[in-house]
């Protein structure tokens, strides 16, 4: 099969990681025989730089020309007081919208080997296999009026959280879809006794769960939510909510799993005639400048995201268990990054990358 695939490399240690990921992808083409096609694109800080826009017109249409996209992280510190539509940020924010990838799959589960690397109890965390289905093209980060006006104490910052009946019901049936794969259970997360954006996702969830007689659906408020995940993670499997909400609740996520380095996911939006998705695959962390440049980026997020554009956007569910039983193995093995607390010398992110490749 011939593999297109647009690598956006990003910021940080968003550069760092995606080396080793297309890494990944270059052992996984070989062992099984596919034509590897790369192409490097900017977005982000570096795309400032080197465009002075962080979402180059020419990167938009790398991404529409590839089968699929593999993305590091943005975000550079010099950038932290730009306004937000000069930030490395907002090019994230637009390749996202203009590939229509309005589902943001996170898986989040505790390895045996990682289960002593999260500050939380064993036995609270054991068994923890959830998916966080986050709406990605819609709510509070894209809408209008947003800005910031006026001066002294009346200057004002707004935004605007809005969401439309197609929007919810179409990240909903994804999430019913996916939970009828899994344990049949769909925990919808919103704060309906505030926002009136709630009040719809909770009434449009409900009626789209009458067309999954077999799935459970519950209401949890996202406040509750937050406790529930460190609280009692096992009871969730499909979790699904809007932008903010599943943005913030992704990275509480992490710690079941023992570092964010670990999360990886897949955006989706349409699938083609072939059956493939669009997709954009990145880890859920970002360009982490505090060890940017040191080669300790934990890696494996963005290799499991390979794996996720394997199975999403390819169809190639072996090449995809590959990837992802080589990540059980090297845990196992103990061949893991500083962030993980190895109780031996932690690898470097280059050398988890080469034992991942040398377990495919
Ligand atoms: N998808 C993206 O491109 C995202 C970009 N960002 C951007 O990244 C920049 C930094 O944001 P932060 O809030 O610091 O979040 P972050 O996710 O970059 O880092 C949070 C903490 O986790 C650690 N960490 C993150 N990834 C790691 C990995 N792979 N291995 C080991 N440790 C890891 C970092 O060292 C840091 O202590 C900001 O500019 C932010 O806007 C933040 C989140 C997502
Ligand atoms: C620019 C942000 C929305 C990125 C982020 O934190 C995320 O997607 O998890
Ligand atoms: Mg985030």
């Amino acid at each position: 099969m011939n593999l297109n695939i647009l690598v956006l490399p990003g910021d940080g240690i968003g550069t760092e990681v995606t080396r080793e990921a297309v890494r990944v992808l270059q052992r996984v083409s070989e062992k099984y025989n596919h034509t590897l096609r790369l192409t490097d694109g900017l977005l982000g800080g570096i795309a400032i730089h080197k465009t002075g826009t962080p979402f180059p017109d020419e990167t938009a249409k790398l991404a529409a020309d590839a089968d699929a996209t593999l993305l590091g992280a943005v975000g550079l510190p010099e950038f932290d007081n730009a306004p937000p539509a000069q930030r490395p940020e907002r090019g994230l924010l637009g390749i996202r919208k203009v590939l229509g990838v309005y589902a943001n799959l996170r898986p989040v589960r505790t390895y045996k080997a990682l289960i002593d690397s999260s500050p939380l109890k064993n036995e609270r965390i054991e068994g923890t296999d959830m998916i966080i289905v986050r709406e990605l093209t819609g709510g509070i980060y894209y809408g209008t009026p947003r800005g910031v006006e006026g001066s002294g104490d009346t200057e004002r910052g707004t935004n605007t959280m809005t969401y439309t009946r197609a929007e919810i019901a179409r990240i909903g049936r994804m999430a019913f879809h996916l939970a009828r794969k899994r344990r049949k259970k769909v925990s919808s997360v919103d704060k309906s006794n505030v926002l009136e954006t709630s009040q719809l996702w909770r009434k449009v969830m409900v009626e789209v769960s009458a067309e999954f007689p077999d799935v459970e659906l519950e209401h949890v408020l996202v406040d509750n939510c937050a406790m529930q995940l460190v609280l009692n993670p096992t009871r969730f499997d499909v979790v699904v909510t809007e932008n903010m909400f599943g943005d913030i609740l992704s990275d509480e996520g992490a710690v079941l799993a023992g570092s964010i380095g670990m999360l990886p996911s897949a955006s989706i939006g349409e699938q083609k005639p072939s059956g493939a998705w669009v997709g954009l695959y990145e880890p859920v962390h970002g360009s982490a400048p505090d060890i940017a440049g040191q080669n300790k980026a934990n890696p494996l997020g963005a290799i499991g995201s390979v794996a996720a554009m394997l199975e999403y956007s390819f169809g190639l569910m072996e090449e995809a268990t590959a990837v992802n039983n080589a990540i059980e193995s090297v845990l196992n093995a103990g061949q893991v990054t500083a962030d993980l607390k190895p109780k031996g010398t932690p690898l470097t992110t280059e050398q988890v990358g080469a034992a991942i490749c040398a377990a495919i």
